[in-house]
């Protein structure tokens, strides 16, 4: 999709992890209204913070920066209740002993940043530097105790990896909180919603469409992973199956839950008030 005039420039995380909600999506929204701009979550954080893309997957940290400005799609998100298998942290000493140690932080997220921090400082009571790094697990790890990594990043490191230990953030998070884990939401900015309600909704349609198609045929998708990303079409049954794509009532516990962390140990200035996109009731965004 390139159109050179969109009513609505819609964001795409250049992960596979987003993949389901936008494998059939061109074939159900043709149309000239709209254009898909793919980019890591760091930049598309900052798109949508500037307005220069109007909806799509933001870090859900961002979107508790910015709540005020944007509201979320029902239906759709980036979670998991346990592992899962691409918000990596790479360490040689258990986690234990590099709590107060030295970390690198990719330059891509900012969900799993902070959830780190949490998991380090708030349940392992840590006091860890961190240092931002662009995602490259060999230079990374020259001088510090541990780095993280995200989406396709981490996937690849985890399949080459020999020596070092590997902590899911996934998996930590819900084994301190038994919660579920929110790492991308889908953001509307408020104004486009003001704009051009009946596309947002068309969108949204497509969007659930697209994820439910996925689901039910993941064949396709699944191959062109393995011939774009690599990897066994096991490893990517499991992993679309492992991620959950939904932003429901236990989603949306956890996510509080984050956002509560965030803010009391001051990585968030207030706490978040987290707003659903409702269809026809547009009226009601008037803020
Ligand atoms: C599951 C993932 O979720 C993501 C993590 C993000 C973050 O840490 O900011 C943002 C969007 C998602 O890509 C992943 O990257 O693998």
């Amino acid at each position: 999709m390139s159109n050179r005039d969109p009513k609505i420039r819609i964001g795409r995380i250049n992960y596979t992890n987003v993949w389901p909600i936008y494998y059939y999506f061109p074939n159900l929204m043709q149309s000239a209204e709209v254009d898909i701009i793919e980019q890591v979550p760091t930049s598309l954080n900052q798109a949508m913070a500037a307005g220069t893309i109007d909806m799509g997957p933001i870090s859900s940290f961002s979107y508790g920066q910015y709540f005020e400005d944007y509201m979320l799609f029902p239906d759709l998100s980036v979670s998991s209740y346990g592992e899962v298998n691409s918000i990596l942290l790479f360490h040689d000493k258990p986690l234990r002993e590099i709590v107060n140690g030295r970390i690198k932080l990719p330059t891509t997220s900012a969900s799993s940043v902070n959830l780190l921090k949490i998991i380090l400082e708030k349940f392992y009571n840590g006091k860890p530097t961190y240092a931002y790094a662009n995602p490259n697990l060999d230079v990374m790890m020259e001088d510090a105790d541990a780095a993280l990594l995200i989406g396709d990043d981490a996937i690849k490191e985890s399949w080459r990896n020999k020596s070092y230990m590997i902590t899911d953030l996934g998996q930590e998070w819900a084994k301190w909180t038994g919660k579920w884990m929110t790492f991308a939401v889908w953001a509307i900015r408020k104004d486009t919603i003001r704009k051009h309600p009946e596309l947002v909704a068309d969108i949204f349609e497509a969007f659930k469409k697209s994820k439910v198609q996925a689901h039910q045929e993941p064949q396709h998708m699944i191959a062109e992973a393995q011939a774009t990303v690599g990897g066994t079409s096991e490893y990517w049954h499991h992993y679309f199956h492992t991620l959950c794509y939904d932003f429901g009532a236990e989603q949306w516990e956890g996510l509080a839950a984050y956002y509560q962390y965030c803010y009391e140990l001051g990585f968030l200035p207030k706490p978040v008030t987290i707003g659903l996109w409702e269809d026809n009731k547009v009226a009601r965004v008037t803020e």
